[in-house]
């Protein structure tokens, strides 16, 4: 597979490939083929309205002229897909569509698509496969790594399972159709993926700002491919969040927070993250005796287009502090939080004074463009 960057989540028995290249997507079934996907087993390509509209006739296609039996179903776009309501549809559809346990669901879009679908894999008939096909930037974090899941009134991804996918096959063409404000939001999780591992990427991200930002390549691929690098290793070494995992949460304490208060309309999950990793580099600065890591982490986000400010948010300090309380790290009624003890080295805490967090949401923001 020329030109095609590969890796390989390593997990023993459930090892899979990632594929990251231009025009994937027109020889999808050639890679389902690689990975021993047949043609008794039947598909449903789960996609929403907006990446349906663009990608699914040729996936259908292509697998069709392949010789794959396969449904399609479509959600609406957005992060309201991502609950009970709509898993719920799919579910009933799969069934009239007499989908049995050696059924695949193929996931086509973001991060809600991926999570949503792969949710369905993991409960539908206790658990079938699934494979992975983001069309957007942040979803080189959401396709890989197998955390799925649909979000509860109460919590964001409150409803969920760990069930990783057969393979993820990215075609970065797809890019090319995503609005400014979902490039910009996929990089904060990019830059995540720096901040917490590698102060190196954080460092070639920032000298390719300007190429990474366009999506040119090979600059896209490789950004794309260290993170996913990153991001692999981490699940690697810790499949259910058992503790290394949860540094991929860097900015989501605060983050989770800030999207489900804003009934998941206000901030995309990559902005309300950025606004999360520039408070917890705040609040890391204070810890670990980082001078200038926020304006850094602040820097960076804002050579990307992300603002991580946080005072337009019409929110109190006590509000959001609140609704942290119901984050997925809280154990036994006690914060954690995601901090980095230096750039590039991130560390799960329960050490942190509510009182540091109360002084850092006072502090200015200190704008970096
Ligand atoms: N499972 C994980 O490990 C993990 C990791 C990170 C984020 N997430 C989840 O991912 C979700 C966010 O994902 P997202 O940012 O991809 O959002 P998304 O899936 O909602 O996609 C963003 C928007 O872009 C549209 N879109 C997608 N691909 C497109 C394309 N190629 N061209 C044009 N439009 C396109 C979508 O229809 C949507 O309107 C959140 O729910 C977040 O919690 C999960
Ligand atoms: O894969 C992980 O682990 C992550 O934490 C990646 C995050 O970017 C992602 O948003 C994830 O869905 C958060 O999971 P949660 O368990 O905190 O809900
Ligand atoms: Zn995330």
């Amino acid at each position: 597979m020329e030109g095609v960057k590969t890796l390989t989540v390593e997990l023993g028995e459930r090892s899979y490939p990632i594929w990251i290249g231009q025009g994937l997507l027109s020889s999808v079934a050639r890679y389902l083929q690689e990975i021993g996907i047949s043609h008794n087993q039947t598909l449903l390509v789960v996609t929403d309205e907006h990446v349906g509209s663009l990608y699914l006739a040729p996936v259908v296609q292509s697998l069709q002229e392949a010789g794959f039996r396969v449904f399609s179903y479509t959600v609406p776009a957005g992060e309201q897909a991502k609950s009970l309501a709509c898993y719920e549809k799919i579910m009933t559809y799969a069934l009239e569509h007499k989908l049995d346990r050696q059924s695949v669901i193929v996931a086509l879009g973001g991060g809600v698509v991926g999570d949503l679908a792969g949710f369905v894999a993991s409960t539908f008939m206790r658990g079938i496969p699934f494979i992975q096909l983001p069309t957007t930037l942040l979803a080189h974090d959401s396709s890989v790594g197998g955390k799925v899941a649909i979000n509860h009134p109460l919590g964001k991804n409150m409803i969920g399972a760990f069930h990783q996918p057969l393979a993820v096959i990215y075609d970065t063409a797809t890019l090319a159709t995503l609005p400014a404000r979902e490039v910009a939001s996929g990089f904060a999780e990019v830059l995540k993926h720096g901040f917490i591992w590698d102060e190196t990427f954080v460092q070639w991200l920032q000298d390719n700002a300007e190429a990474c930002r366009r999506l040119q390549e090979p600059f896209l691929a490789e950004a794309l491919y260290r993170a996913c690098q990153v991001k692999s290793q981490v699940v690697s070494q810790d499949e259910k969040e058992n503790g290394l995992r949860a540094i991929l949460n860097f900015g989501h304490t605060f983050g989770h927070a800030f999207e489900a208060l804003g009934h998941y309309q206000r901030l995309t999950h990559g902005e309300a993250v950025a606004i999360g990793m520039v408070l917890a580099a705040h609040v890391s600065e204070v810890v670990y005796q980082q001078r200038g890591l926020a304006e850094r982490v602040t820097r960076v986000l804002s050579t990307y287009g992300l603002s991580g400010e946080w005072h337009t948010l019409p929110w109190s300090f006590e509000e959001v502090l609140q609704k942290m309380y119901s984050d997925k790290k809280v154990i036994a009624g006690r914060l954690r939080l995601v901090l980095l003890e230096r750039m590039g080295k991130a560390v799960l805490t329960d050490h942190v004074d509510v009182e540091i967090l109360r002084a850092v949401w006072s502090l200015p923001f200190q704008s970096q463009v």
